[in-house]
């Protein structure tokens, strides 16, 4: 047991989905997983080890925002010794091109957090995906005709920023495909302890457009990105 989870050594998979949303995670779990068996429960933030494609795979929730991921991450690292971790998470798009219900693969994140300005002082560390794992996932979603847009996204602290706040549209003219909350974290603690990590994220809303998703599209919908991500990582388990 670690202080957020309540599991057993062993009875988290070595690979492990990561929505933010823990109702998400009891989604996924209950609609892909074969035999998902719930291992925590601990705050709500639900997690699940079952197989797909007879693969054991688990699924854990880490609530909003870097902090929050971090706690996860750091203790499926630390303690549970986990080698791949995949954020399926939602995203708000900044480019044009880039419309609801796509798909992102993010390469890079930068980050508007302070994590990593303590971590590294007068230094900026550049948070970036596994590229075998990016790679794969790319060739899967493309094979499956998925709209998908590989590139930089942005991890924001505040989902709520100030009303005279521009800073949005510099991101947006340097190419920014997104934004979220958790990705930059995910990335650095990976390099960290040397596991492997992408962030795969589904549009729910258009900073460019306004449209945006209902909170149940976010829970349930988004099974294009899960099935990617459960594709990619069995094939290469099976391979
Ligand atoms: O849908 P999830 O995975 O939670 O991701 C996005 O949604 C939340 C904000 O609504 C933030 O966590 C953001 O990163
Ligand atoms: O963090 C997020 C997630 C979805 N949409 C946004 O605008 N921001």
């Amino acid at each position: 047991m670690s202080t957020h989870i309540n599991a057993k050594l062993g009875d988290i998979a070595d690979i492990v989905l990561l929505p933010g949303d823990p109702m998400r995670a009891k989604y996924i779990a209950e609609t892909f997983l074969e035999k998902p068996q719930c291992y925590n429960t601990v705050r709500g933030m639900f997690g699940y080890t079952g197989t797909y494609n007879g693969v054991r795979i688990s699924v854990q929730g880490t609530g909003m925002g870097m902090p929050s991921l971090s706690i996860y991450v750091n203790e499926l690292l630390r303690f549970y010794d986990v080698k791949t971790l995949i954020r399926v998470g939602s995203c708000g798009a900044m480019q044009p091109e880039v419309k609801i219900r796509d798909i992102i693969l993010a390469q890079a994140a930068c980050t508007t957090s302070n994590m990593n300005n303590r971590r590294f002082p007068n230094t900026s560390f550049a948070p970036i995906a596994t590229f075998d794992l990016l790679y794969r996932t790319y060739q899967e979603g493309t094979a499956k005709g998925y709209p998908i847009h590989v590139g930089n996204i942005l991890s924001e602290d505040s989902f709520y920023d100030d009303a005279n706040s521009n800073r949005n549209q510099q991101f947006i003219d340097y190419g920014i495909l997104a934004v979220e909350m958790e990705a930059a974290e995910l990335y650095t603690l990976a390099a960290k302890y040397h596991a492997d990590a992408l962030c795969v994220l589904t549009v729910s809303d258009s900073l460019v457009t306004s449209e945006e998703t209902s909170a149940e599209e976010r829970e349930k919908t988004f099974n294009e990105m899960i099935t990617l991500v459960l594709d990619t990582v069995s094939a290469s388990e099976i391979a």
